[in-house]
């Protein structure tokens, strides 16, 4: 039986290496990873003892083509944390595998990162939310991912995760309650809500026609990203 060619272009191997490298150049071992999304790379500027990489310098990293996104990989200190924030992040439309897009979260993993916080800029479909609101992910709907195009398709290494891994949970519901009481506590309750993500690939936005869709079929927001 023929089975094509399909195999990840960012095996175990590559994110080690790319991994490796990163833990050889840093002191910091964080265990945090924000990714900041088009406009939000500033929340990189709250890190204290700042020590950034550009993606160019990172071996096997890509590199950022989307205006807003700076490209560079920041290690410093929240609070007292060790974090690591990407200010840029890949998307599909850029002509980007999902091997690549997804590669610096595989990283992440390997340098010890156990929480990751995404960030992004996407298009609002619920008629409650006002443009500059925040929403809060609590589920997502992969719709690429239904077609056919999905970072896990390929060969399975276990030693990155199981082959099905279960989604039922995949948004943390202590993180979440967590930002819902700050939001409340600082009195930004009337502009941050919950709801569903949809990941679309771009890089059109949607018709009236596509947007009115993705809402019936249950999504709050709808963007080309948060693969990473
Ligand atoms: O999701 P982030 O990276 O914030 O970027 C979003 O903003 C850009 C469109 O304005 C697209 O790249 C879209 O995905
Ligand atoms: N798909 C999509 N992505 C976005 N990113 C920012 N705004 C939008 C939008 O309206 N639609």
């Amino acid at each position: 039986m023929h089975i094509s060619d399909n195999s990840c272009c960012c095996s175990f191997d590559e994110c080690k290496r790319t991994s490796d490298w990163l833990l050889s150049q840093t002191r910091y071992r964080p265990k945090i990873a924000v990714v900041c999304g088009s406009g939000l790379g500033l929340l990189a500027e709250y890190l204290t003892s700042k020590q950034a990489f550009r993606y160019e310098d990172i071996p096997n990293f890509p590199v950022c083509t989307v205006s807003g996104h700076e490209g560079r990989l920041v290690f410093g200190k929240l609070n007292d944390k060790s974090c690591v924030f990407m200010q840029g992040r890949f998307h599909l439309y850029e002509g980007y595998s999902l091997c690549k897009v997804t590669f610096p979260v595989r990283v992440f993993k390997l340098m010890g990162v156990e929480t990751i916080i995404v960030t992004n800029a996407s298009g609002g479909l619920c008629q409650d939310f006002k443009v500059g609101d925040i929403m809060i992910i609590k589920d997502h709907i992969n719709l690429p991912g239904f077609a056919g195009q999905h970072p896990l398709c390929g060969p399975n290494d276990e030693r990155f995760g199981v082959r099905f891994p279960t989604m039922s949970d995949a948004y943390s519901e202590d993180l979440r309650k967590l930002a819902l009481d700050i939001s409340s506590e600082l009195g930004y309750s009337s502009f941050v809500h919950e709801g569903v993500y949809c990941m679309v690939c771009g890089p059109n936005f949607e018709t009236v026609a596509e947007a009115r869709l993705l809402h019936k079929l249950g999504s709050d927001t709808v963007d080309y990203t948060d693969w990473t």
